[in-house]
């Protein structure tokens, strides 16, 4: 599907809340006319773009077809709600979902018919263009879903492609869930920084800021980030000293395992959801 033909096309967004929000935010940004766009959602989104309905419900949806409809709801929200929206899929739509763990298999029971479904796992820095999105067609999706949905998401940050949808379990765990870690040991160092500066406004700000750059320096650089970190640690200097405690017995390599192995597994579960 081309740009031009994209923006006429009509978009149902099931379910609009942190992730969902951002990612029409991004598609109202010149690639879906907003007009085109209708989200089902019982709480109203804060900040909507001018031109996209809202509706509560299913039954309050004025057209008959949509040629994408995104599932962006809980996973525990979506096996009681599947069926309602049955009649307004069609043959033609394409079906994305953004969904932790729900598989292709319970996604397409939603209609009798062969349906093109697409999973994106997404994570929040999509808000700011640098998302990491993962996606896994099934069957059914044909290489030119597969380019309207890298059409989709290419605004919001990369867009990589798995072939085994086994492996959304250790995505969702890398790249899904990956934000909170980063921004778990953003709190950390922040409340460190607190402890060791007086002037806490800077501590805060020094840490924060030292982060965003270490990350920057770290998508822009070809070398690794090992090599990156024995850089800024000069023999039995300052970052030494620190290291040596961060790395003492292999801790947090030890804790990075154990909990992405629990988001995987956590992951597993919520692929086991049975439909209501
Ligand atoms: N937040 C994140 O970082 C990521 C979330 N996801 C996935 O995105 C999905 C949504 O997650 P969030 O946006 O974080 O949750 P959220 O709680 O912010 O949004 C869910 C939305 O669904 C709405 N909702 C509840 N019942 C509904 C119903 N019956 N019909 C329509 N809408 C209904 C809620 O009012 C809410 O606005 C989940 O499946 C999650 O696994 C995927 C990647 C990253
Ligand atoms: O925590 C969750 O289940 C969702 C999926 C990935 C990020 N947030």
């Amino acid at each position: 599907m081309m740009k031009d033909e994209l923006r006429q096309s009509k978009v149902l967004v099931i379910g609009c809340g942190r992730m969902g929000g951002a990612i029409i935010k991004g598609w109202c940004n010149g690639l879906v006319a907003p007009d085109n766009i209708t989200i089902v959602d019982p709480t109203p989104f804060p900040d909507l773009v001018s031109g996209v309905k809202q509706v509560s419900g299913p039954e309050e949806i004025t057209d008959d077809f949509f040629d994408v409809v995104m599932l962006a709801v809980k996973p525990q929200i979506f096996p009681k709600i599947m069926s309602l929206y049955a009649p307004f899929i069609s043959e033609k739509t394409l079906i994305l979902s953004i969904m932790a763990g729900v598989e292709t298999q319970a996604i397409e029971a939603m209609t009798d018919s062969k349906q093109a479904v697409i999973r994106v796992m997404p994570n929040t820095p999509a808000l700011v263009g640098a998302g990491v999105m993962v996606c896994f067609a099934n069957a059914v999706a044909t290489p030119q879903n597969e380019a309207l949905c890298d059409t989709l998401f290419s605004p919001l940050g990369s867009v990589h492609w798995v072939h085994d949808e086994s492996d959304m379990h250790a995505v969702t765990a890398i790249s899904g869930s990956g934000p909170a870690y980063l921004f778990y040991f953003a709190e950390c160092m922040v409340a460190a920084a607190k402890n060791t500066l007086k002037d806490e406004v800077l501590a805060a700000k020094l840490a924060k800021e030292t982060l965003y750059g270490a990350a920057l320096l770290m998508q822009q650089e070809a070398r690794e980030p090992m090599a990156l970190r024995q850089e800024v640690t000069s023999p039995n200097g300052t970052t030494q000293a620190a290291l040596e405690v961060l790395m003492s017995d292999g801790v947090l390599d030890a804790l990075a395992n154990n909990a992405l192995q629990a988001a995987s597994k956590r992951s597993l579960e919520l692929s086991a959801l049975e439909p209501a």
